[in-house]
C-alpha cells in the first residue's frame, strides 16, 4: 500500500482499498467521502448511504464530545478520532481550540498519561524498545515514510512527564499531544511528524507490578544501555529521515541536557522543556518589563526549582540580560536558584553540574538564615534577602509560592513579575487568584497550566499561560521553512522576542503573554522571527528574504479534505 501527496496533481493518490482506507486516519473521511470516491476506493456498502460535509461531520463530532462525562473521557474521545480521521480531528480542534487545548494537552494530557494501560485503544506512535536496539530502523521504518516525508520527531523517553514524574510507556501521549500542538498551532503537518516512545523502562513500582502495564517491565536501563539506544534512535532517525528536527521532551535531569549537549551542535535538535521553557519564559519577563518600566538589566530573579526546565530559564534570562548591557557574570550574580535544599550554593553536596554556575558562593550568604532540616536557605529567606523583581516556578510544588513569599516580594517592588510555570495545574506554584489577591492587583502573571480570568477590585485579569506552547509549534515551522540545520540560540531569543513583541500587556488586567486565541498568529510570528534568525546565524539552506512571511504562510497545513485519487 502506498499513499503520496502529488504536487503536481494537487492530489493524494492512494493504493489502498475497502477497509484499508477506512482504517488509516490520514486517509479515512468517513462519511464524507464522496460518491465517487467510494466507487473508487472500494467503499461502497462500507459506509453508510448519506454524504456529509466536513462541517456536518464537525458538528456530529462537538457534539459527541460534549456528551461526555468528564476531561479524561473528553481526551478519550478527541484521540479516538485523531487515530480515526486525522482532518476531522483538527478541524474540530481548531475551531474549539480555547475549549479543548487543555484536553489534549496540558493539564488533561496528564492523567491521559497516567491512565495510559487502562485507557489504551490504539497504538498512537512508533515504540522503540531499550532491549530491542536492532528493531529501532525496523520500526522508524514500519510508519511507511520516506527520507523526504518526515519534518518532526517529538520523542520522549517518559522519566518526568510534566511535573508527574516517571510514567514509563505511557510517555508516549505527550509526544503525540505536543504534535497535535504543533499542527493546530502553527499547521505543521501532520503528516509528516512522528511521535516516538523510547521505552527504557520505568523505576514507577505501581507500573511495575500492574499486570495491565503495557511498556517494558523492568527498571530504567543503565547509562552505557541508554546512551546507546539513544545513540541508536539519533544515528537511524537522521539516516532515514535527513531533514527532520528531533524535538525531546519530558526527559529527566539526568538525561535531559546531557542528551541536548551531546547532540545540539551537531544536529538538527532541540529540547522543548530547557530551550523551548526558557524562550516562553524570556518572553513573559520581557513583556512584564515593558508593563514594569524597569529595563531588563536591572531586575533580580529567583527560581525555585532548578531543574531542567529551570536552568533553561536561567540561561536565556542570563544571555537576555547579557544582551541588555551586563557582562555574562554580572547577568548571571543576578539570578537565584532554589532546589530542593534550599538556594543553590557553592558547598553543597551534590550540586548537578548545569547548576553549578548558578550556585552562590557560601561568604555571600553566610549571614542568612538557614533551615536545617531542608538543608539550606529557604526560599522565604531567599526573597527576604534578594527582594527579587520575578519569581519563577518551576517545581513541580504545588503552592510552592505561600502569601509570606509574595506579599515579602510584593513590598519591595511595585510591579512584581510572577510565573508559577509548573503543570498540571495542582503543581502550579500558586494561583493567579491568590497571587493577585496578595499583592492587591499588583502582580503581573502568568501560568504553566490554563487558568480562567480572575476579578480582582472590578477588573478582570487575564491570565497569559506561560507555556512552550507558544514557542515551540512556531519554532518548528521557520526552522522547517528555512530548511534549517540547527537550532541555534540566536532562533530561541528570536521567538521569545516575537511572542513578546505579539503581546499587549498594557492596560488594566490584560495578559503578559497572547491568549489561545491568538496561538496560531503567535506561532506564524514566530516562525518568520525563527526562520529570519535561521539566515543570520547562517543555519538556513533555504532563501529567507523578504517573501517568507508568505512563505511561511504557505506552508500552514489546514484540515481540509484534500482532493484524493484511486491509483
Ligand atoms: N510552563 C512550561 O512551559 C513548562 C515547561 C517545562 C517544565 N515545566 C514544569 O516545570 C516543572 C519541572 O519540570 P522539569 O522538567 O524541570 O523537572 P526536573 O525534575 O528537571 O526539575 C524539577 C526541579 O525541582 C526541584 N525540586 C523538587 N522539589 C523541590 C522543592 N520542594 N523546592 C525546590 N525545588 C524542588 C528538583 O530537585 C528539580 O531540580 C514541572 O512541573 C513541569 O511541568 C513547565
Ligand atoms: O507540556 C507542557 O505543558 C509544558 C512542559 O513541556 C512541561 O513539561 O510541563
Ligand atoms: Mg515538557
Amino acid at each position: 500500500m502506498t499513499t503520496q501527496w502529488n504536487a503536481a496533481e494537487g492530489r493524494i493518490e492512494t493504493t489502498a482499498r475497502g477497509r484499508g482506507v477506512l482504517s488509516r486516519p490520514r486517509l479515512n473521511r468517513g462519511t464524507a467521502f464522496t460518491r465517487e470516491e467510494r466507487e473508487e476506493l472500494g467503499l461502497v456498502g462500507l459506509v453508510p448511504p448519506a454524504v456529509l460535509t466536513l462541517d456536518q461531520q464537525a458538528r456530529r463530532a462537538y457534539q459527541q464530545y460534549t456528551a461526555q462525562p468528564t476531561d479524561l473521557a473528553r481526551n478519550v474521545y478527541l484521540t479516538a478520532l485523531h487515530d480515526r480521521n486525522e482532518v476531522l480531528f483538527f478541524r474540530l480542534l481548531g475551531d474549539h481550540l480555547d475549549e479543548m487545548l487543555p484536553i489534549v494537552y496540558t493539564p488533561t494530557v496528564g492523567r491521559a498519561i497516567e491512565r495510559y494501560s487502562y485507557e489504551y485503544r490504539r497504538p498512537g506512535g512508533v515504540y522503540l524498545s531499550v532491549d530491542a536496539p536492532e528493531d529501532v530502523e525496523r520500526a522508524l521504518r514500519a510508519a511507511e515514510l520516506g527520507p523526504d516525508d518526515v519534518d518532526l520527531i517529538v520523542a520522549t523517553d517518559g522519566e518526568a512527564i510534566l511535573g508527574i514524574g516517571d510514567w514509563g510507556v505511557g510517555g508516549i501521549d505527550i509526544a503525540v499531544g505536543k504534535l497535535a500542538v504543533y499542527t493546530a498551532a502553527a499547521g505543521i503537518d501532520p503528516g509528516r511528524t512522528l511521535a516516538v516512545m523510547l521505552d527504557v523502562g520505568t523505576n514507577r513500582q505501581e507500573l511495575l507490578d500492574d499486570p495491565l502495564y503495557l511498556g517494558n517491565r523492568h527498571p530504567r536501563a543503565d547509562r552505557e544501555a541508554y546512551d546507546a539506544f539513544v545513540d541508536a534512535y539519533v544515528t537511524t532517525a537522521r539516516r532515514l529521515f535527513p531533514r527532520a528536527l528531533l524535538h525531546w521532551e519530558d526527559f529527566g535531569p539526568a538525561n535531559a541536557r546531557r542528551v541536548l549537549d551531546r547532540y545540539r551542535e551537531r544536529e538538527f535538535t532541540f529540547n522543548d522543556d530547557i530551550q523551548g521553557t526558557g524562550a516562553v519564559n524570556l518572553a513573559a519577563v520581557l513583556s512584564g518589563v515593558r508593563a514594569s518600566g524597569v529595563p531588563l538589566r536591572e531586575h533580580r530573579v529567583v527560581i525555585l526549582g532548578a531543574g531542567t526546565a529551570g536552568v533553561g530559564v536561567a540561561d536565556q534570562l542570563r544571555d537576555a540580560m547579557a544582551a541588555d548591557g551586563l557582562s555574562t557574570e554580572e547577568a548571571t550574580a543576578r539570578i537565584y536558584g532554589v532546589d530542593r535544599h534550599g538556594l543553590l550554593t557553592r558547598d553543597q553536596d551534590g550540586l548537578r553540574d548545569f547548576q553549578v554556575r548558578y550556585a552562590r558562593p557560601a561568604a555571600e550568604v553566610a549571614g542568612w538564615r538557614r533551615d536545617e532540616a531542608l538543608g539550606g536557605v529557604p526560599l522565604a529567606e531567599v526573597v527576604a534577602r534578594v527582594r527579587p523583581t520575578v519569581l519563577i516556578g518551576t517545581s513541580g510544588q504545588g503552592g510552592a509560592f505561600t502569601e509570606e513569599v509574595v506579599r515579602t516580594m510584593a513590598a519591595h517592588t511595585d510591579r512584581p513579575i510572577i510565573l508559577p510555570m509548573s503543570n498540571p495545574t495542582r503543581l502550579a506554584e500558586a494561583t493567579p487568584a491568590d497571587v493577585l489577591a496578595w499583592t492587591g492587583g499588583r502582580a503581573l502573571i502568568a501560568t504553566g497550566s490554563p487558568f480562567a480570568p480572575v476579578e480582582h477590585e472590578g477588573v478582570t485579569y487575564r491570565i497569559g499561560q506561560a507555556n512552550n506552547a507558544l514557542v515551540f509549534p512556531g519554532l518548528g515551522l521557520g526552522a522547517i521553512v528555512a530548511g534549517a540545520s540547527r537550532i541555534t540560540d540566536g532562533m530561541l531569543a528570536a521567538a521569545a522576542h516575537a511572542v513578546a513583541d505579539h503581546t499587549d500587556p498594557d492596560g488594566p488586567g490584560a495578559a503578559i503573554l497572547p491568549l489561545t486565541d491568538q496561538l496560531h498568529e503567535t506561532s506564524v510570528a514566530v516562525a518568520v522571527a525563527v526562520a529570519r534568525a535561521a539566515a543570520a546565524d547562517g543555519v538556513a539552506r533555504e532563501t529567507v528574504d523578504d517573501g517568507i512571511g508568505d512563505r511561511v504562510r504557505a506552508a500552514v497545513w489546514h484540515p481540509v479534505y484534500r482532493p484524493l485519487k484511486a491509483v
